[in-house]
């Protein structure tokens, strides 16, 4: 049996400890995720989206449970370190692009990151074909404008540039922070595909927050609906291939009851 790439054990995070606000804003969590895994996640406002997310990136640290990739405990790994094995994508075009840099030199950025050489024009001009075969995937025009500054872009452009720098080093697990959720509906929706297409041909692994339910039944081999810092729902293969967005919105009558 194939074994989980990436794991959380019974995780809690508990805020305003010892206070009368004390919560835990994640309540025993479990989630095993596989290689290949696509995972869009819904939830209510204030459901935990962020919160998982975000332990899961080691931007808030766990006050019970364990953190596991590919069976080692990185439970106190730093977010930095994590980086090593773990790209996000955030809903703000402004996020995760230096916007005076051109879109080549961001992707080169991504390219070289975490090497101390490689970053003068000759090396520039080595990857441009790379830059012009990977941008033209997406299908926005982005791979005609690799000597433009970010921010100059589009919204999807720059958007479809974050995802492009988050996913050149195929990192072991992806986030995607509802990236499309700035953009207007056709922009959201033309990026969204682009996105299922690398996914899907590269076999990344990723979990994708949306509050579209359309986008989270379309797309993924999985599904996890949050409630109350909880997972109420995960299911997948046929499961989720088979539910119809009638049901999926009576998971969330459930929820409110
Ligand atoms: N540092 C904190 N201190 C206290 N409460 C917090 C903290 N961080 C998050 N929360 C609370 O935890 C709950 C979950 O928040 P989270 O941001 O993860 O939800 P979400 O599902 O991402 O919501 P949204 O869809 O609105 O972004 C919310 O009730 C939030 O107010």
């Amino acid at each position: 049996m194939t074994e989980p790439i990436f794991e959380l054990k019974d995780i809690v995070v508990t805020v305003n400890q010892g206070t009368p606000e004390q919560i835990n804003i994640m309540d025993h969590v479990n989630l095993s995720v596989f290689p290949g895994d696509f995972i869009t996640i819904l939830g209510s406002n204030g459901a935990g989206k962020s919160t998982l997310f975000n332990v899961i990136g080691g931007n808030i640290p766990v006050t019970e449970g364990q953190i596991l990739l590919n069976g080692r405990d990185i439970t106190n790994m730093s977010v930095e370190r994590r980086t090593r094995f773990l790209s996000r994508v955030f809903q703000d075009p402004k996020m995760g692009t230096a916007p005076r840099m051109t879109v080549a030199e961001n992707l080169l950025l991504s390219e070289k990151r975490g090497q101390h050489r490689g970053f003068g024009p000759r090396h520039l001009k080595t990857h441009m074909d790379k830059f012009h075969e990977i941008t033209s995937t997406m299908n926005n025009g982005l791979e005609h404008r690799l000597n433009t500054a970010t921010g100059k872009l589009s919204g999807g452009q720059r958007q479809a540039l974050s995802f492009l720098m988050a996913t050149i080093k195929r990192p072991d697990i992806l986030l995607l922070d509802e990236h499309t959720a700035a953009l207007d509906p056709q922009t959201s929706q033309e990026l969204m595909t682009a996105t299922n297409n690398q996914i899907t041909r590269n076999h990344l692994t990723c979990l994708m927050i949306t509050h579209h339910l359309d986008d989270a039944l379309k797309y993924g081999n999985r599904l996890v609906v949050l409630d109350n810092g909880k997972i109420s729902y995960d299911i997948s293969g046929d499961e989720k291939d088979n539910l119809t967005k009638e049901e999926l919105l009576s998971f969330f009558n459930d929820i409110e009851e």
